[in-house]
This record gives structure tokens, sequence and C-alpha cells, in this order.
């Protein structure tokens, strides 16, 4: 097997996500929860991931050998579990070529970021619909704008109904209920949901005020349900705004690629 094929692992604070590239190409991408201590262990005494991916790493088997893996995680306790695998490569904020970054900058946001402004150009914002829904933005010359940080969709829902007496745990639903309550459950779904879209629409338009050419990108595990919801509201917005799956991926081939020049 070529040594052109790597595997992608970003660590976010719900789940691991995972990308299998042949040099610069996308072969295949899927979330897997956190794997025990244990696995890790037998993956890094593995020659063969293919016994592994069918079960574990992905619904299709690859057939690679000990591939690379270039990893960014956002939870320390387990990129510690991944540092036993040998041919690991941790991505950290000093290797993006972004300016004016903070050192606590999460490197998921940093390598989204830098993956947007790689593919359609800066200026560029990003909005990460995951564990937490940030936006992070930069201007023409690379340089971090700033951003925002938010509790995500589900971590909402998660918050009322575990904190409070009185409310159910709520799943998000795909359909916007209407504004207007008459149950508890309809009343939590038009809370989040219509507060979000308009959190959203608030923070895309202040970016356009300042970047009115620039690309808005959405990420993230709950991209597709806020954009449905976005889309009956403001269908306008909704149609300005790239729904990219892969966005933290793309930044971490262009490090990838970085590394082969
Ligand atoms: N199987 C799943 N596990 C966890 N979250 C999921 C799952 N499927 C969809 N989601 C949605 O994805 C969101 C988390 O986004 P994701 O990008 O996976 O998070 P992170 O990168 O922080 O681990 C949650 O708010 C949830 O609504
Ligand atoms: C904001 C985040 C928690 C988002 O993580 P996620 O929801 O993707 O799991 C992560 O990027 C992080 O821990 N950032 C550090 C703080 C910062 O970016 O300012
Ligand atoms: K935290």
């Amino acid at each position: 097997m070529s040594k052109s094929h790597w595997l992608a692992l970003v660590i976010g604070n719900s789940r691991l996500h995972w990308a299998w590239f042949n040099a610069e190409r996308l072969q295949a991408a899927w979330d897997t929860a956190y794997l025990p201590a244990s696995i890790v262990q037998k993956l890094a005494s593995c020659h063969d991931i293919t016994d592994f991916s069918q079960e574990i790493l992905a619904p299709r088997a690859i057939n690679i050998t000990s591939p690379p893996i270039y990893i960014a995680s956002v939870v320390p306790s387990q990129t510690a579990i991944w540092r036993t695998y040998p041919n690991l490569h941790e991505i950290t904020l000093a290797q993006v070529p972004l300016q004016g970054v903070y050192p606590t900058l999460g490197i998921d946001r940093a390598l989204a970021l830098w993956g947007a402004g790689a593919t359609w150009g800066f200026p560029a914002l990003v909005i990460d619909a995951g564990t937490a829904l940030t936006f992070t933005g930069a201007n023409g010359d690379r340089t971090l704008v700033g951003g925002a940080i938010l509790p995500g969709v589900r971590l909402q829902f998660q918050a009322l109904g575990e904190r409070t007496a009185g409310l159910p745990l709520v799943d998000p639903q795909e359909l916007l209920s209407p504004r207007w309550g008459l149950s508890t459950p309809t009343s939590i779904q038009s809370g989040v949901m219509y507060t979000l879209i308009a959190g959203i629409k608030d923070f895309v338009n202040a970016w356009w005020q300042e970047f009115p050419a620039s690309c808005v990108a959405i990420t993230g595990g709950d991209r597709t349900l806020i954009l449905n919801c976005f889309q009956l509201q403001h269908p306008d917005i909704a149609a300005k705004i790239t729904s990219a799956p892969h966005l933290i991926f793309q930044g971490i081939c262009c490090y990838w690629a970085s590394l082969e020049e």
C-alpha cells in the first residue's frame, strides 16, 4: 500500500471524526464514539487496521498498514490515549498559518478556518455547529478577526433537561416547530431553535457588513439541522451559507500538503 495513504483524526467534545486520504484526495469520512485506551493500544501494536475497520473505525474496510494519523484534538484526555499510537502527528496552533491567533484558540477552529480560506479564499467566516457552536473569522490578510462560542444545539437541550426539575430532555427536531409553543417540548424546541437562528443571522449579517464578499461556511454535526431550520426562516441568507461537512479535514489536508512542499 502506497505511503501516500494517511488518516486524519479530529477529537471533538462529543466524538471522533475520521478521514482517510490518499495524498490530498479525501477517500472517506466517518464518525465514531471515543475509543477505550485498550483498543487504541491494540491499534498501535497492530500492523493492519483492516481488522479494526469494520467494527470500530469505518463502515468499510480500509486496507492500509500502520497509516500515519494526523490528529487535531480539543480534548487533552483523549489526545493522551492516542499518544500510544506510533505513527501519530499532532497538529498544533503554531503550525496553522493564520496571524493574530490567541494561545488558547481551539485547533479545530483554526484548521476549519484555514480550510475555508484555502478553499473559498479569505476573508472567511466559519460556523462550527458541534458540541459548542462557534463562529471564527479571518480577514483578507489571514488575520484572525475573532469569534464567539455558545452552547451547541444538543447541549442547549441537555442543559434544560438536566438542570431543571420540570423540563424533559428533548431531542432536536429537523422541522421547525411553531414559534409560540403550546406544550413543554414544543416550547423548548421553539426557544432553542428560534433563538439560535436569530443569533446566527445576527452574527453572519454583522460579518457581511465588514466583509461583504466573504464566504460563510458551516460545519459540524448539527450543520444540516441548522441549515434546514434556517432555510425555512431566512432562505435568502441560507442560500449564501456553504454547507461544508469536511472543513476541518480540508484544513488538515492543507497542513499535510505544506509538509510535502
Ligand atoms: N451520533 C451522534 N453523537 C453525538 N452527536 C451527534 C450524533 N449525531 C448527530 N449529532 C449532533 O452533532 C452535534 C455534535 O457535533 P460534532 O461536530 O459531532 O461535535 P464535536 O466535534 O464537538 O465532537 C450534537 O450537538 C448532536 O446534535
Ligand atoms: C470551542 C470548542 C470547545 C469547540 O469544540 P467542539 O464543540 O468542536 O468539540 C473548542 O474549539 C475549544 O476548546 N476551544 C478553546 C477555546 C477557544 O477556542 O477560544
Ligand atoms: K470544556
